[in-house]
């Protein structure tokens, strides 16, 4: 079943470039990225998802409802983290984290200590005395504390600390493993590396691809470097699928997409001292399928 159904959506602000027509699809239960660089276009339809601007043209449903139609209702079930957050300063973080726990018309003071004590957040500060991070922590209390059926993040981790954001890694994680559906918006490609099974590109407003994080990078290039006894003309890899060939001394590295016996074929018959195979990284591969996009 989809919990996010996503159709033709376009938003344009006056002329400017918002979105244009994304269309993509996000299973219950199911960690989905989207990557993009700045100014792409997630915002835009996280936010319109979130019936906080409407679409020119194009519709967009959660749990099968119409977005704009049934918002008040579909936004009970949703946990939103923003890129940016904003709160009256003068409030103590309990006080702040209640009176948004009170939209929901349930007891959410257990799960808000839970949270609070995972993400080691102080609830009798008041939001003045915070750090950015510390802030951000409310942010992610305030988006959980309700035990929404859909998690969707906006760049989620900004202005954390490593081990803040690896223990909140693991609560994501953990609320997924409890059915929950996440929507993971970010431009820094390891964390979707770390969290996601599937993911949308988007770029300039429009989306590039859809695909599993295991597909991307198996279907994509490998890095090979290769040591010999003796040098290595430089034309004997120059095969089809090798790019970026470098020979220097007796090393030879390239880039290879294609069927790997191609590579081992031509191994077999020279004298190979030390051999290096590796996977791109997910960066790696975004930037080649960027340039291949120009
Ligand atoms: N209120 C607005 N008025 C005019 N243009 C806007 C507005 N909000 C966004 N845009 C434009 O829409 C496009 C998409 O922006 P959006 O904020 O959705 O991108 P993003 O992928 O979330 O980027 P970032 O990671 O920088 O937040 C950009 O070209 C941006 O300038």
């Amino acid at each position: 079943m989809n919990i996010i159904e996503i159709k033709n959506l376009t938003k344009t602000y006056g002329t400017a470039r918002g979105i244009t027509d994304v269309s993509f699809n996000v299973e219950e239960g199911e960690i989905f990225g989207f990557i993009g660089p700045n100014g792409a276009g997630k915002s835009t339809t996280i936010r319109t998802l979130l019936s906080l601007i409407y679409p020119t043209s194009g519709s967009a449903k959660i749990f099968g409802k119409d977005c704009i139609e049934f918002g008040p209702e579909i936004k009970k079930e949703i946990g939103y983290l923003p890129s940016e957050v904003f709160y009256y300063d003068n409030m103590k973080v309990i006080d702040l984290l209640k009176y948004s726990a009170s939209f929901y018309k349930k007891d959410c003071s257990k799960r808000i200590k839970e949270l609070a004590d995972i993400m080691d957040l102080d609830l009798k500060k008041k939001i003045n005395d915070l750090s950015y991070g510390n802030k951000k922590k409310v942010g992610i209390v305030q988006g959980l504390l309700h035990e929404p059926k859909l998690i969707m993040l906006d760049e989620p981790t900004s202005g954390l600390d490593p081990l803040m954001q690896q223990k909140f890694f693991d609560l994501l994680k953990e609320e997924n493993r409890k059915g929950t559906t996440i929507l993971f918006s970010s431009h820094v490609l390891s964390e979707v590396q770390k969290m996601c099974e599937r993911v949308a590109i988007i770029k300039e407003g429009k989306i590039i691809n859809i695909e599993r994080i295991s597909d991307l990078k198996e279907n994509n290039f490998k890095n090979f470097e290769i040591e010999t006894t003796s040098k290595i003309d430089k034309e004997y890899f120059n095969i089809n699928g090798v790019t970026n060939l470098l020979v220097k001394g007796n090393s030879v590295s390239f880039l290879f997409k294609g069927n790997i016996n191609l590579i081992l074929q031509k191994l077999s018959v020279i004298e190979v001292v030390n051999l290096w195979i590796e996977e791109p990284s997910l960066e790696d591969v975004f930037m080649h399928y960027y340039e291949r996009e120009e």
